[in-house]
């Protein structure tokens, strides 16, 4: 692992470090928020999973999530979406290959050489961040936005027991009914739509749903609405009777500007679940 900037940050680090990736077979760069408090034992984790186009960069610039952390104590983990490189593949559009890994592990050519983010995020970087920085392991919770919000809820519904407690930021709900999905699940999994199943939180939802606290929030003026389909995770909750606070919030959009605003929120909601 190397340290690429270590910066203080609200009485804790804001690091970026980057590592070599055995799933994603590439050097990948993560950030990690360590508060004050890593520097005398392990402290609770909250990974923050972010959506398309996005690095590990944007949250940890533009989320305003360090200094709620910092006054609970929580770290904060930032991973990047996809795998990188010259050598990776890519397409033209915005929403598939490189900035899109929609943290699922591809089966088809040309991207099942690198495109394996599930793994990445849950095997490869876990256990590099237990072994390298003060963290407990036995207190982890996620939350992500957008693409991150569908991998945060996925992966919280998938492993189970793992995860305190779930939150998502204007998720991507129902990416199989939906352009937000349908067309990764194609290129990365194949036509098969049975084995996109499991990496779909409304279908998860109704057959699992989770085992602790979901926090949902969606601006009701979310430029993606259509595409993001909050309700159809809703009906699925409802159905399953899920322990779930579940916000449309009037007036806000798919930016920072919202997750930012709500970023408290869900960090104290997290914090509630960790300390538990
Ligand atoms: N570029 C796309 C949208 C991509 C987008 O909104 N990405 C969100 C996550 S889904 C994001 O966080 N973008 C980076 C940022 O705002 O910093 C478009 O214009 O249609």
């Amino acid at each position: 692992m190397e340290t690429i900037s270590e910066n203080a940050c609200f009485g804790g680090i804001q690091g970026v470090y980057s590592h070599r990736s055995a799933s994603c077979d590439c050097d990948m760069t993560f950030g990690l928020f360590l508060p004050a408090e890593a520097q005398d034992g392990p402290v609770p984790v909250l990974w923050y999973l972010s959506g398309l186009t996005c690095t590990h960069e944007n949250a940890m610039v533009k989320a305003a999530a360090q200094g709620w952390a910092a006054e609970q104590g929580i770290a904060l983990i930032f991973p990047d979406t996809s795998p990188r490189g010259e050598a990776i593949a890519d397409d033209e559009a915005y929403d598939l290959g490189k900035g899109a890994g929609f943290y699922v592990n591809a089966t088809k050519a040309p991207w099942a050489p690198h495109f394996q983010m599930y793994d990445y995020i849950t095997k490869d970087l876990t256990e590099l961040v237990f072994e390298k920085f003060a963290l407990d392991a036995s207190r982890q919770a996620i939350t992500g936005h957008s693409m991150g919000g569908h991998g945060a809820l996925t992966i919280a519904m998938r492993e189970a027991g793992r995860f305190s407690s779930v939150s998502a930021f204007s998720p991507i709900c129902n990416p199989s009914g939906s352009d937000w999905g349908r067309k990764q699940f194609e290129a990365y999994l194949g036509s098969d739509e049975s084995k996109w199943a499991g990496h779909d939180a409304s279908l998860l939802m109704a057959e699992h749903g989770f085992d602790g606290p979901v926090l949902i929030d969606t601006g009701t003026k979310d430029q993606f609405l259509d595409l993001l389909k909050p309700e159809i995770l809703a009906q699925a909750a409802a159905a399953k009777r899920q322990e779930m606070t579940f916000r449309m919030q009037p007036g806000y959009d798919h930016s920072y500007f919202f997750v930012s605003t709500f970023m408290e929120d869900h960090i104290s909601f997290h914090a509630e679940a960790l300390y538990a």
